[in-house]
């Protein structure tokens, strides 16, 4: 049965996740009726899950829009067995876990025990505003892009739908995990934009050059005064680089 998260092709629009990364459902709403039909995959973060983002998700959901829970688990096992659970019967598509093993094993147990569920998990390798100082500042003796790789194994190994990194890092990690998993990468600036607290980034061509299948775009979108020409100029800027 052919996947619905990973088609081949995955049409291009769909490769865009705009991250709603507003303070309220009603925000988020009235974003997603100016972007119209330039884009249909959304992502529902920390600031929007906690003031109503997870009731706006079901909405979504049901009218026909692909949800990206990014909330980042980390707990221990029980917690975010039983979390990952919780958020499964919600009908989203993705959601995200740190790439700690324990974590991990303990959301695919949450995952496979809702029967039906269409939830895939995604694991955050390096967050995309760690540079090697940051890795090194947070205790971490390896490079970034070693960490990506050592966590990119593990979460393969524990059965992870695919892996959260910087575009900087997606041709290695698609060579660690082969086709059929997802590469989701925030970090993604078109050229001449503000990085803002990013530091891994890159253009949305070069990410789809370098083998992501889908990438994440906030403030370039949501602070733009003309978000839909911005999630146009970016689809179009990737389907000229397939
Ligand atoms: O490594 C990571 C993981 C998640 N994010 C999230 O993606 C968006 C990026 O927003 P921008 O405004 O385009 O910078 C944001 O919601 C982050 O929480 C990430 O940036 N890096």
């Amino acid at each position: 049965m052919p996947d619905p998260l990973k088609p081949d092709p995955i049409a291009v629009r769909d490769r865009l996740i705009v991250a709603l990364d507003m303070a309220s459902p009603g925000e988020a709403e009235r974003l997603i009726e100016r972007l119209g039909d330039s884009a249909s995959f959304y992502k529902i973060g920390y600031r929007l899950g906690y003031a109503g983002g997870l009731a706006l998700a079901e909405r979504l959901v049901a009218g026909g829009a692909k949800v990206f829970l990014d909330l980042k688990l980390h707990d221990i096992g029980n917690t975010v067995e039983e979390g990952v659970q919780s958020l499964a019967r919600l009908g989203a598509h993705l959601l995200t876990v740190h790439a700690y093993p324990q974590t991990m094993r303990a959301a695919v147990r949450g995952r496979d025990a809702v029967a039906g569920s269409a939830l895939r998990l995604l694991a955050v390798t390096v967050l995309t505003s760690y540079d090697d100082a940051d890795a090194r500042e947070a205790g971490y003796a390896l490079p970034v892009s070693d960490l990506v790789a050592v966590r990119t194994l593990a979460a393969r190994e524990i059965g992870i739908d695919g892996i959260v990194c910087a575009a900087t890092e997606a041709a290695q990690v698609r060579d660690l995990v082969g086709p059929d998993r997802l590469i989701v990468t925030p970090g993604i600036r078109p050229a001449g934009s503000d990085t803002g607290d990013q530091k891994r980034v890159v253009t949305p061509a070069a990410a789809i050059r370098a083998g992501v299948d889908h990438i994440v775009v906030g403030r370039p979108i949501t602070a733009a005064s003309d978000p839909r020409g911005v999630a146009q100029r970016i689809v179009a800027e990737m389907a000229d680089a397939l």
